[in-house]
């Protein structure tokens, strides 16, 4: 279950613990997210604005975050690289375990943590240790020196080609450049500044996993899966079903919105449908959604359809080839510890503005992070984006990885759109979209349920209209009518 307190912040250095339990403290390790322990803030602009903070001290030799993704073989990595757009090779990390290159590939939006935290090579205060659990590697952060509350968690990527090193930036605010993405690698020898705990963790990776055949790995981690009758995902559903009476909160959109939503001959699927079938070859650039877009919140030109082509287009499924771990499966599969829903599920069910648990995000971290001013404009975007997108993931039998890839991308921007006081929505829709993607398992009245619930969630993106009849009163009038 969830720590209800940062009281197993993590592993003292104090005492180094032999290789029994180690395995079992590395298996602590990536069962906790650390909730509370964490903020996410804004370091800048553009997607990759955000870094990781540190709520409280953390001492010298802590864990401190895993860099969770989806574990994958250097050919499948190859793979990816050559389907994503360029910017997700930012969240790849690449690292030797028993004399093969794997890599973790973090480019999924799953609220993690880990894949937020930011390089810095000069002045880092983590730095990324390999920890072997039950014979599959974690990559774990740990605290180089004491951390002050405040102080954004950094580690050294490696390698030296990361272009805002080059450029001597430090933030992705003073960044020029384009999301060029550099990777990570770790080299397998530990440092000599390593503690003897850190050296242990160490000398776990040297040893062979139990299973060299990476498959093994894969069916592992589908064992260790939730049955289906007690998927995390039910259990949220369930409790969000139990509630919708208790909310005063309008589930049904009102006129008014409905007159902002797309049109019956406008829906999210025929938008989506219409932009890929009659645009295909509007652009030439592989990269469709360019670094622009990337990295600049969708303009007020820009139609929702656009945004939508601009993803699906650049990611050509390429590949048949059923991969070592198969994506899809990977990606589907909830983290049998603490999956982003059951982590959503807490902050949701505790309701963090009236708890002191420390929830996933609490309301109180929420609001630290700066609202992105957006536009009634823009909001109107995300809002139109939001429903193509939920139109997309429905028919996601039929999507590539790569476009749910980018599909994830775009929720993610979408997220961020959602005013930080909606917080809930925010976590909410996060909930949502893991259950949709286990669309499969779902019964009609879950799948109603989420419709309902996702109306809920575009309820609390603001409108456009209101603003918009703010700066026009007269309008009418001046129309004679
Ligand atoms: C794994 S992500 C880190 C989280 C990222 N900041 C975000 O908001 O998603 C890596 C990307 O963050 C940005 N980044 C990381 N460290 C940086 C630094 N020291 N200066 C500028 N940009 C950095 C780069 O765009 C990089 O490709």
């Amino acid at each position: 279950m969830f720590p209800t307190a940062p009281t197993n912040r993590g592993l003292s250095a104090k005492k180094p613990p032999d290789e029994t339990e180690t395995t079992t403290t590395g298996k602590e390790i990536v069962n906790t997210w650390f909730k509370g322990l964490m903020a996410i803030r804004s370091v800048g602009s553009g997607v990759f604005r955000r870094g990781l903070f540190a709520v409280g001290s953390i001492c010298k030799g802590d864990f401190v975050v895993e860099y969770r993704g989806d574990l994958i073989d250097d050919a499948e990595a190859e793979r990816r690289r050559k389907v994503y757009h360029p910017s997700c090779a930012a969240f790849f990390f690449l690292f030797k375990w028993i004399g093969k290159t794997w890599c973790i590939d973090a480019s999924r939006e799953d609220g993690s943590f880990g894949r937020l935290v930011n390089d810095e090579h000069r002045h880092p205060n983590c730095r990324m240790k390999k920890v072997e659990v039950e014979g599959s590697p974690h990559l774990c952060l740990f605290a180089l020196k004491d951390i002050k509350d405040g102080e954004e968690i950094t580690y050294d990527y490696g390698g030296n080609d990361c272009p805002w090193r080059i450029k001597n930036i430090t933030h992705p605010a003073k960044s020029s450049h384009p999301a060029v993405m550099s990777e990570k690698r770790m080299e397998e020898a530990p440092s000599p500044q390593d503690t003897p705990q850190q050296m242990t963790l160490c000398a776990i990776d040297t040893h062979p996993a139990k299973s060299s055949h990476p498959a093994v790995m894969s069916e592992k981690r589908m064992e260790e899966a939730p049955s289906p009758q007690d998927t995390p995902q039910q259990m949220t559903l369930c409790a969000i079903d139990t509630h919708p009476a208790k909310s005063s909160h309008p589930a049904v959109m009102s006129e008014k919105r409905m007159e902002e939503a797309p049109s019956p001959q406008d829906t999210p699927q025929q938008m989506t449908l219409c932009a890929i079938d009659t645009h295909p070859a509007k652009s030439s650039h592989p990269a469709v959604m360019s670094e622009k877009r990337m990295e600049e919140a969708p303009s007020p030109q820009d139609t929702p359809q656009q945004m939508t082509l601009c993803a699906i287009d650049t990611h050509p499924a390429k590949s048949s080839h059923p991969a070592v771990m198969s994506e899809k499966r990977m990606e589907e599969a909830p983290s049998p510890q603490d999956t982003p829903q059951q982590m959503t599920l807490c902050a949701i069910d505790t309701h963090p503005a009236k708890s002191s648990h420390p929830a996933v995000m609490s309301e109180k971290r929420m609001e630290e992070a700066p609202s992105p001013q957006d536009t009634p404009q823009q909001n109107h975007q995300m809002r139109k984006l939001l429903q193509v997108l939920w139109g997309m993931k429905t028919q996601q039998a039929s999507n590539t990885d790569a476009q749910q890839q980018s599909m994830a991308h775009l929720l993610e921007s979408i997220l961020w759109h959602i005013p930080l006081k909606n917080h809930q929505q925010r976590k909410l829709l996060q909930v949502l979209w893991g259950m949709k993607t286990q669309q499969a398992s779902n019964t009609d009245a879950q799948q109603q349920s989420m419709e309902h619930l996702l109306e809920s969630v575009l309820w609390h993106i603001p409108p456009k209209v209101k603003l918009h009849r703010k700066k026009h009163p007269g309008r009418q009038q001046r129309l004679g009518r």
